[in-house]
């Protein structure tokens, strides 16, 4: 049985657990869960849970004995400072897009699947080159394989950014869909990591501890979850109380995950009644575009500036005024020793310290070690041995 089967064989036996047990609620049924009879019933919910997202993560990694493939992405090389994914189902206006806000021409047509490989253009935003990649559509079903979806799903993967287009005549679902096909392969839209310390260990047994009262997890689901991991030595630190099974799976599958920003795009505006618009508007992460009549692409333009976080750093050399005709982009949360290795491999093997003016330094100039997290628009000398 391939892997697609096995997880449509599951998600129909949970369905059916999930029917019986809803025919189970009673007045009777909280006392049988204090009883831990109702408990049976949830917690192969749980396990066929984890199986399910298990099974889903294969799809992504080679077949043994096939020699690779399969979840690779398109042959691109990454360029300029950040990467940028225009992910979307067909013909919702993604080549529009690329061809609209850079100079790479990508094929546009009403037909569905008229991007057949992923076309790379660059985007110039004050001094930073940000590469886009325009990708073919995905259908539902991706995840599993369908169409170039798993291809696609993959170079999505790879990118500092996913710009989800969507058709803003067509029904609200195609969003949740779309999520879901990146979920399935361990892509973490606009979420930050599990707060939750796991640290497996070669003895020991399990050492479980909870900052906080834990609202969706117990010492016993951990203790489940990392034995089906076949994980029997771990300190697990938990400190989010709101913290669930998937949050936990997802840190033992840490390697496989990956979180990422992402903004969604309404295209196809000018097909909408106002108020339509207004509401799309207003969701979190979210811009609105028509690409036919020119309206909202500056916008969107901006926000995948803003959502990239990336930080523009000018540098000065010693008895000069600072060089603001080109900027070091460097990410945020980047420190002086980022800015040395975007100037020169092996700078900050000669660097003694550094000269700072702008929003990072307490007083202007303050001198700073290697180790001096950096702010937008900041100025920066590097003092060497
Ligand atoms: N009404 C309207 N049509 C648009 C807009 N933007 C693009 N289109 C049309 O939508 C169709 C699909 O555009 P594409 O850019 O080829 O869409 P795509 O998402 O790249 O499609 P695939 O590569 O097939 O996945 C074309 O006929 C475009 O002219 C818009 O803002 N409004
Ligand atoms: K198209
Ligand atoms: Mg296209």
């Amino acid at each position: 049985m391939g892997i697609s089967e096995k997880i449509k064989e599951i998600e129909d036996e949970m369905k059916r657990t999930q029917k019986n047990k809803a025919t189970a609620e009673s007045p009777r049924a909280e006392e049988m869960y204090d009883m831990g009879v109702y408990l049976g019933t949830a917690l192969t919910v749980f396990s066929k849970d984890r199986k399910l997202a298990r099974l889903r993560a294969q799809l992504l990694e080679p077949a043994a004995g096939s020699g690779g493939g399969g979840g690779s992405g398109f042959d691109v090389s990454k360029s300029g400072d950040a990467r940028v994914s225009l992910v979307g189902f067909p013909s919702v206006g993604k080549s529009t897009l690329l061809t609209k806000i850079t100079k790479t021409r990508s094929e546009v047509a009403a037909y569905a699947f008229t991007t057949l490989t992923a076309i790379p253009g660059v985007l110039e935003y004050e001094g930073a080159e940000i590469q886009i990649l325009d990708l073919p559509g995905i259908i539902e079903g991706a995840a599993e394989g369908k169409g170039r979806g798993r291809q696609v799903i993959s170079a999505a993967k790879t990118s500092d950014l996913i710009v989800m287009v969507l058709d803003a005549t067509k029904k609200l679902e195609q969003r949740t869909l779309l999520e879901k096909e990146l979920e399935a392969v361990g892509i973490r839209l606009n979420r930050e990591p599990p707060n939750i310390y796991l640290k497996p260990k070669k003895t020991g047994g399990m050492k479980i501890t909870f900052m906080s009262p834990p609202k969706n997890l117990d010492e016993k689901m951990i203790y489940n979850i990392l034995r089906d991991y076949k994980m029997l030595n771990a300190e697990v630190l938990v400190r989010d109380e709101n913290a669930t099974v998937d949050d936990f799976i997802d840190v033992i599958m840490a390697p496989h995950r990956k979180y990422i920003r992402c903004l969604y795009v309404y295209n196809k505006i000018d097909c909408i009644s106002k108020t339509y618009l207004e509401q799309l508007a207003r969701e979190p992460h979210t811009v609105v575009m028509s690409c036919e009549l020119d309206l909202g692409i500056k916008d969107v333009v901006d926000r995948i500036w803003e959502d990239l976080r990336l930080l523009r750093i000018y540098t000065k050399k010693k008895g000069n005024a600072p060089d603001f005709s080109e900027a070091l982009i460097v990410r945020g949360g980047s420190t002086i020793e980022d800015v040395c290795d975007q100037i020169h491999r092996n700078l900050k093997e000669r660097f003694r310290y550094a000269l700072v003016w702008g929003a990072s330094a307490k007083h202007s100039p303050q001198r700073t070690g290697l180790n001096h997290p950096v702010a937008e628009g900041d100025v920066v000398s590097i003092f060497t041995k």
